[in-house]
């Protein structure tokens, strides 16, 4: 088998409904896609086009109603909620809008405790964790609690949580969107970043614009179905105007 052929994410023929009552919704219908291993992918689309839940069922946080999804080539469908767990702890990082950080935990702790989960040994944890604070920029905020960061310190401490895990995938969902501009612009280039230094196969939910032009490729949503997808081109570097030298 050509293990680098194998797309590193794959959805073929989903369904998802959601009921309330005698209303039966349908999120996504009969929805198919294919990521390869490396890239940064961008899922945009409408308010409630199915987009987070597109990315709840390729993670492996829920069950599609119907179809087959697949995640570094293994079938999601056939493992059970241990296997899932496993799955997810051993393989996955995600970056959520409101951050998910413990209160009580400095931002050194948030990054180490999942590591100690992998069964990594102490002082190698210590080396990764450190390390992705550093990748991030957070080299003398180890020791700080959320209240004590801002909110792009904060996101930055998600991402680096993700990272140190050195995960093979990486799920990001509106990962700017409590933002302001300069917090946002960082957070994009790190997730850039990530896909390009570290190999990591990035799937992003998100409204902001500026994420398009660091994208490799950009899908759109819409009734349950991706509308387009297209790969961006290159980015143009623009030439200064007015002047001939
Ligand atoms: N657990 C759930 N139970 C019931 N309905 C749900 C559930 N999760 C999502 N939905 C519904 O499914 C639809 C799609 O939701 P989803 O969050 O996937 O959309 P989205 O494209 O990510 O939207 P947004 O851009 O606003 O975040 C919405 O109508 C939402 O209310």
């Amino acid at each position: 088998m050509n293990v680098s052929a194998t797309p590193a994410l794959e959805a073929r023929d989903v369904h998802k409904s959601f009921r309330a009552g005698r209303i039966v919704s349908t999120v996504l219908d009969g929805l198919s896609l294919s990521v390869d291993a490396g890239e940064l992918t961008l899922i945009c689309g409408p308010s409630g086009c199915g987009k987070s839940t597109l990315l709840s069922i390729l993670s492996g946080l829920q069950p599609a109603d119907a179809g087959q999804v697949s995640a570094l080539g293994q079938p999601l469908d056939g493992l059970d909620k241990r296997a899932l767990e496993r799955f997810r702890l051993l393989h996955t990082g995600f970056v959520f809008q409101g951050f998910n950080l413990f209160p009580a935990l400095t931002a050194y702790e948030q990054v180490a405790l999942p590591l100690g989960y992998l069964g990594l040994k102490r002082d190698t944890a210590r080396e990764r964790a450190e390390a992705a604070l550093i990748e991030v920029g957070l080299q003398s905020r180890m020791h700080l609690r959320p209240a004590e960061l801002s909110g792009g310190e904060k996101q930055r401490v998600a991402i680096a949580r993700a990272l140190a895990k050195e995960p093979a995938l990486l799920f990001a969902d509106e990962p700017t969107s409590s933002l302001d501009a300069a917090n946002g612009q960082m957070v994009i280039d790190m997730l850039h970043r990530i896909a390009r230094h570290h190999g990591t196969t990035v799937l992003c939910v998100s409204h902001d614009p500026r994420l398009i032009g660091h994208a490799d490729r950009l899908l759109t949503m819409e009734d349950g179905r991706i509308l387009e997808d297209r790969r961006t081109p290159p980015k143009v570097v623009a030439k200064p105007t007015g002047t001939s030298r």
